[in-house]
C-alpha cells in the first residue's frame, strides 16, 4: 500500500508523560477512521499529522518525504488539508473569504483558488451562504465551513477532527457523500460516532491511551465482537469489546486484522 501519511514509533505529549507512546500507522488513499475515547490521543495524533506539532520522538513522512524541519513540514502542508476540533478564523470574513484563505494558505494556485473555492462550498451545501459572515453561522454551519476549508483545492490527505459534530443527519449524509468524493486522497476522520466510520472508512484503527488497540476493516473490528458486548450494532459491539479486551479477543493475525 502506497503510504500518503504514516508515522513510526512516534512519540508525542504536551508536558512530561507522552500521550502518545511508540505509534506505528501508516495510511493511504481511501477514508480512516479514528475511534477512541475521550483522552485517548486521537486529536494528537491528527495534530501531529498534519504538522502542527514535531513528534517528541519517532518519524513522520507525507507522501514519502521525512518531515523534520520547518522547511519540509511548509512542503508537507501544500497537500494537507486540516480541520481541527476548534479551528480559528476571522468573525468578520465572509464564508467564501475565509475558504479562498484556507486556499491560499495550502498555496493553490492563484488561478484556481476562485473555482475550488466555489466547488468547496458547493460539496458541504454553503453555496447559499458564501456572502456571510463567519460570526453570523451556527455550529454546525462553521463545521460544514470549517470541512469545505479542509478540502479545497484538492489535497491529497484530508485530516477531519470530529467533523460531523453538530451536522444535523440530512448534513451527516451530505458529509458521507463528501468524503466517497475525494476518492484518490488519503482522509482520515477521528469520531465517536461509529455509524460514520461504518457508512464510509475502509479501515479503521482503535486507539487508546494512546496506543493502537486495533487496526483493520470495519467488518474485521465488527467480528472481533464477543457475545453480550455492550453496543447497538456489530461495529459498536466489536469497539467495545476491543476497548475492554486491550486488543481484538483472539487470534485476529489470522484475518490479516492488525493488533497491538
Ligand atoms: N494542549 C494540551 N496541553 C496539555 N495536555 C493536553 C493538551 N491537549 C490534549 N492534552 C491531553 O492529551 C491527552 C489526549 O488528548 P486528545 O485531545 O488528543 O484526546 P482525544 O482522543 O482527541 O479526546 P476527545 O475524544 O475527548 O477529543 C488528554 O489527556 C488531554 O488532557
Amino acid at each position: 500500500m502506497r503510504a500518503v501519511v504514516e508515522v513510526s514509533d512516534l512519540v508525542q505529549g504536551y508536558g512530561r508523560d507522552p500521550v502518545i507512546s511508540g505509534l506505528d500507522l501508516r495510511v493511504g488513499p481511501g477514508a480512516f477512521g479514528l475511534l477512541g475515547p475521550n483522552g485517548a490521543g486521537k486529536s494528537t495524533l491528527l495534530r501531529t499529522l498534519a504538522t502542527a506539532s514535531p513528534p517528541v520522538r519517532g518519524e513522520l513522512r507525507v507522501r514519502g518525504e521525512l518531515v523534520d524541519s520547518e522547511r519540509s513540514a511548509r512542503r508537507a502542508r501544500r497537500h494537507i488539508g486540516y480541520l481541527p476540533q476548534d479551528f480559528g478564523y476571522f468573525p468578520h470574513y465572509t464564508v467564501r473569504e475565509f475558504v479562498r484563505y484556507c486556499a491560499w494558505l495550502r498555496e493553490v494556485p492563484r488561478g484556481e483558488a476562485g473555482a475550488a473555492t466555489e466547488d468547496a462550498l458547493g460539496r458541504v451545501g454553503l453555496e447559499g451562504r458564501a456572502g456571510s459572515r463567519m460570526r453570523t453561522l451556527s455550529g454546525g454551519m462553521l463545521r460544514r465551513a470549517g470541512i469545505a476549508a479542509a478540502v479545497v483545492g484538492g489535497p491529497e490527505l484530508v485530516l477531519l477532527d470530529e467533523p460531523t459534530v453538530g451536522l444535523d443527519p440530512a448534513q451527516r449524509l451530505e458529509f458521507r457523500e463528501l468524503v466517497r468524493s475525494l476518492a484518490g486522497a488519503a482522509v482520515v476522520l477521528s469520531t465517536h460516532l461509529v455509524e460514520d466510520v461504518a457508512a464510509v472508512c475502509d479501515r479503521v484503527a482503535v486507539l487508546a491511551e494512546g496506543r493502537v488497540r486495533f487496526e483493520g476493516t470495519p467488518g474485521e473490528l465488527a467480528a472481533c465482537a464477543v457475545a453480550g458486548a455492550p453496543g447497538d450494532s456489530a461495529l459498536e459491539r466489536g469497539y467495545m469489546t476491543v476497548l475492554a479486551s486491550g486488543g481484538a479477543p483472539e487470534s485476529p493475525e489470522s484475518r490479516g486484522v492488525r493488533v497491538r
